[in-house]
This record gives C-alpha cells, sequence and structure tokens, in this order.
C-alpha cells in the first residue's frame, strides 16, 4: 500500500520471459532495450548498461531530439544495435529489460509538435508495454518532475499527486508523462507487468543540447554570452 493509501499492488503473476532466457546461453546475457537512446540521458545509460561485459544493448530512437553522435563509440561494436524507429509504431524484438526514455524532454521541441509529443507518450508507452507484456520484459520509464505541475506540496513527496494544468501549452509534455505513468501503473495491475518509474527532475551535463530550452542549459548559455 503506497502512503497515499491507493493499493498498487497486482495478485497478477509477471508473464513467463521467453523460453530463450532459460537456455545456458541466453542465462549469461542480458538483451536491453533502449528508447531514446541517443538523447542527452539515454546515451549516458547506454554507457553505462555496455560496461558490463553480459549486456546486449538495442537503441531504438526517431532522432527528433537525439543524434547518432552520442553513440558513435558503440556504433559496430557487437554486442550494441542502433535501429532508426518511432516508438509510435509497433515494435517486434526480443528483450529481457526496456529503459522507455523516448520522449521530447525540452519545452522548445516538445511543444513544436504537441500531438506528436502527447502521442509519444500514449501510444509509444502503449506499444513498449505491449512489448513488455509480449516478452515478459521488466519495463522502466523516465518520467519527469512535471507530473507534480505548479505543486502546492514542497519538497514533493512521490505519493503527492500533483497540481497539473491538463489544457495548458506545456500539458503535452506534463499530462503525456502523466498518461504514461497511469498505463504502467495499470498493465502493472492488470497483466503483472514488472515496472519502475523515475521521475528525473531539472538535469544537465555532456551532450546537453545547449540551446535546448532549459533552466540550467540557459544559465549556462546566458553566462557563457
Ligand atoms: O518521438 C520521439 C521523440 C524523441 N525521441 C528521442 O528521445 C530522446 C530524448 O532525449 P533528449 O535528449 O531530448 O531528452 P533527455 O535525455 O534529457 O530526456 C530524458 O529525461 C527526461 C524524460 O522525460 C525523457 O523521456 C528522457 O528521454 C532523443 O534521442 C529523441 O530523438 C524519440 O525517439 N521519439
Amino acid at each position: 500500500m503506497s502512503a497515499n493509501g491507493t493499493d498498487n499492488s497486482t495478485s497478477k503473476k509477471p508473464p513467463s520471459p521467453s523460453p530463450l532466457r532459460f537456455s545456458k546461453f541466453f542465462q549469461s546475457n542480458m538483451r536491453i532495450l533502449v528508447t531514446g537512446g541517443a538523447g542527452f540521458i539515454g546515451s549516458h545509460l547506454v554507457d553505462k548498461l555496455m560496461e558490463n561485459e553480459k549486456n546486449e544493448v538495442i537503441v531504438v530512437d526517431n532522432y527528433f531530439t537525439g543524434t547518432k553522435d552520442n553513440l558513435k563509440k558503440w556504433i559496430g561494436h557487437p554486442r550494441f544495435e542502433l535501429i532508426r524507429h518511432d516508438v509510435t509504431e509497433p515494435l517486434l524484438i526480443e528483450v529481457d529489460q526496456i529503459y522507455h526514455l523516448a520522449c521530447p524532454a525540452s519545452p522548445i521541441f516538445y511543444k513544436y509538435n504537441p500531438v506528436k509529443t502527447i502521442k509519444t507518450n500514449v501510444i509509444g508507452t502503449l506499444n513498449m508495454l505491449g512489448l513488455a507484456k509480449r516478452v515478459g520484459a521488466r519495463i522502466l520509464l523516465t518520467s519527469t518532475s512535471e507530473v507534480y505541475g505548479d505543486p502546492l506540496e514542497h519538497p514533493q513527496t512521490e505519493s503527492y499527486w500533483g497540481n497539473v494544468n491538463p489544457i495548458g501549452v506545456r500539458s503535452c509534455y506534463d499530462e503525456g508523462k502523466r498518461v504514461a505513468e497511469t498505463l504502467m501503473f495499470d498493465y502493472h495491475r492488470q497483466h503483472g507487468i514488472e515496472i519502475r518509474i523515475a521521475r528525473i527532475f531539472n538535469t544537465y551535463g555532456p551532450r546537453m543540447n545547449i540551446d535546448d530550452g532549459r533552466v540550467v542549459s540557459n544559465f549556462i548559455a546566458q553566462a557563457l554570452r
């Protein structure tokens, strides 16, 4: 039972992974899908996952804000595969874990085509959950502090439900991520899918687009100009 009294547990067993998981070879190899892996955070996650010799990493990305350049050191590596794919289209591959990061995170980009942004959050997450159910994979969603909207509680605890404008110009991202979280929990309760959700607050670091309009990159860009 979570702090706000809702019962997020499930009585369902997770779907069984592919029979290949139990063969000797695959026991020691984890096939990991990273959607949005060509982006700022996604490419650093790929670097971390590739450090483990037992991981095979597959990145799907439509390069809306990410770039192959962020992954250049892995292209051609035997344990790495890069696929140009938009997660609003179904994806039929065999994997054991899914890190679902595909979504424009900068306001400049997600407000450029708000309908596409919410499609990516809703249909993209549905496609990834459908894949997780089919292959018995565990799935992590990178959510955001924007699910709290304009919070009335400081600091926000994870059980705080937020204060979000459903019809504003940022709602495609804020509400899109909230629906993505809803879908994650519904697949968990209804189908026993193993889920993880990380609500990422403001981040900065190498490979961040300096002019992507987020607060920290704005401060740095203004300081440099
Ligand atoms: O429709 C889309 C939109 C975006 N993407 C990709 O998703 C990736 C997003 O990476 P960005 O560099 O834009 O953003 P970040 O890495 O900072 O965002 C990260 O943290 C915030 C979360 O909300 C995002 O989901 C997560 O990607 C990019 O590679 C982009 O090309 C898709 O693959 N499909």
